[in-house]
């Protein structure tokens, strides 16, 4: 019998989990406790943006034309526990408010209600990004609570897709992560990512500690090659060099790489920033802070990107206050290709610079209605030739292809000022400068 799935917690990664387990041939039931995610879903209509996902849904969800019929939703937590053989837990766990560390509350309530109806021999596979020792912890609530005992057991399966990318690195992973407490939670997962293994993601086979670790740490190291490339930035903006040349140059070297190595307004979003804040206090429980304190200044280096982008718009404006000057913003999400504002470094600056008495007008082509929600003072436009008609300055600050594609002469007729300042050194300055732009970039040459 081909195992039956369910997954808990359909955002960005469960959404995308459970369609992807059903184009992998499995019988799939996803559950959420917000009633208008499932309803969405059941329409076959992603609750977020995420390139790809939603015809993969339709390929799946019952009730399409054609579809396989595989993927179906509930809020029913008894049908959830009678359905699966393997349980996914896909839910939140965000920054705690005022604290550096993980809010665990959203995966010890979803155990909490998953665990009362496990009656059989199931497998509960976290998934969310947790702190070391997490899955310990649950795998003994489980245990505790589960009808069936020591056949109702824990796995941990660490997710690392990117957004924007979700579908393509779930299916095709770049490596798998399990750990694992017995020869039936490794068995289990090996049937669950034959078709990925088959295809040659490796499989790493591991313990409770080093699965959870190897998330955290895997983000760090990400966090850190960003700010390492801003850190460089700034030297280069001191000393006059050009940080684009020279993370081209280093990335030749294979151990260094090219990737993640674009300096600018620095990262954001629901992932890198809270688990390497989650990661720092985890350490200071359990004794170890002092091996993790070069996270406090990768942390600190990103944040003081987006302030040091509002002084370079400061500056090109003439140096003084903000008041009176119209700003163009040219992206709201952290990343393109999604429409996440989660601790967006673009939605970031534009609210700095209003809050200064700047007058600023955003546009992204994914990501208005969310960034509307959590800014809804700031002024918005539905192209980016809107945003940018009558402002003194245009700000770059989420690397969209489609503001790579832009006619800077075009932009250029209804600008007040032909001044730009890529956040993202992602345009191409010859292009802007030919267009008569003065184009600025952090970390590099003025002309
Ligand atoms: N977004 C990513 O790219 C990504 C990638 C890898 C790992 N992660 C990790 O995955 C986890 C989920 O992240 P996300 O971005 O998908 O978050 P999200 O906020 O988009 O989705 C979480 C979902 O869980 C639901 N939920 C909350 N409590 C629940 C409960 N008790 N029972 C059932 N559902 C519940 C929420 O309603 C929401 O729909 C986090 O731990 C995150 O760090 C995210
Ligand atoms: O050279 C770079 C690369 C990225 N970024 C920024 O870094 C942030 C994060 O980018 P990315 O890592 O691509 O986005 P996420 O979708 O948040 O993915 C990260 O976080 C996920 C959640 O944990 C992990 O699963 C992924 O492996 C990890 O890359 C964004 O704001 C980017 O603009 C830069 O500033 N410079």
């Amino acid at each position: 019998m081909a195992l039956k799935i369910t997954v808990i917690g359909t955002g960005y990664l469960g959404a995308t989990h459970a369609a992807a387990m059903a184009e992998l041939g499995f019988e799939v039931l996803a559950l959420d406790v917000v009633r208008e995610k499932i309803e969405m879903l059941e329409r076959g209509e992603t609750p977020m943006y995420e390139p790809g996902l939603e015809e993969l849904l339709r390929r799946h969800v019952a009730g399409f034309e054609g579809s396989s019929g595989r993927l179906r939703f509930t809020q029913d937590w008894a049908e959830v526990g009678a359905f699966g053989d393997v349980h996914f837990v896909c839910v939140n766990t965000p920054q705690k408010r005022g604290e550096y560390a993980c809010d665990m509350s959203y995966v010890e309530s979803a155990i909490a209600s998953l665990a009362p109806h496990l009656e059989r021999p199931a497998l509960v596979v976290g998934k969310s990004t947790v702190p070391v020792g997490s899955a310990d912890r649950l795998a003994r609530t489980i245990t505790e609570l589960a009808p069936a005992g020591e056949d109702a057991e824990l796995a941990w399966n660490p997710e690392f897709l990117r957004e924007g990318f979700a579908v393509q690195d779930t299916l095709h992973p770049d490596r798998i992560v399990v750990g694992v407490r017995s020869e039936r939670a490794e068995r289990t997962l090996r049937e669950v990512y034959a078709g990925p293994v088959g295809e040659g993601s490796p499989f790493v086979v591991t313990d409770f500690p080093t699965s959870e670790l190897v998330k955290t740490s895997a983000n760090s190291f990400l966090a850190t090659k960003i700010s390492f490339i801003n850190a460089m930035a700034e030297v280069c903006e001191a000393a006059g060099g050009d940080v684009a040349m020279l993370a081209e140059a280093i990335g030749y070297d294979d151990r260094i790489g090219k990737k993640f190595l674009r300096a600018g307004i620095g990262f954001g979003g629901g992932c890198l920033p809270k688990d390497i804040r989650a990661f720092m206090a985890r350490a200071g429980e359990l004794g170890a802070d002092q091996a993790l304190t070069f996270l406090r200044e990768i942390d600190s280096i990103n944040m003081r990107q987006r302030g040091q982008m509002v002084e370079l718009a400061r500056q090109a404006l003439g140096g003084g206050s903000f008041l009176g000057k119209r700003v163009a913003v040219l992206g709201a999400t952290f990343k393109p290709d999604s429409d996440d504002v989660r601790d967006s470094p673009a939605l970031n600056v534009a609210g700095q610079i209003h809050l200064q008495g700047g007058q600023v007008t955003v546009y992204d082509p994914k990501g208005m209605d969310n960034a509307r929600r959590v800014f809804p003072t700031l002024g918005y436009a539905d192209t980016a030739l809107d945003a940018v008609r009558g402002a003194d300055v245009v700000l770059h600050l989420t690397e969209w292809r489609e503001f790579r594609e832009l006619d800077p002469a075009a932009l250029g007729e209804v600008a007040t000022a032909r001044l730009i300042l890529d956040g993202r050194n992602a345009l191409d300055p010859v292009l802007w400068r030919k267009a008569g732009w003065t184009y600025r970039a952090m970390g590099r040459p003025t002309a």
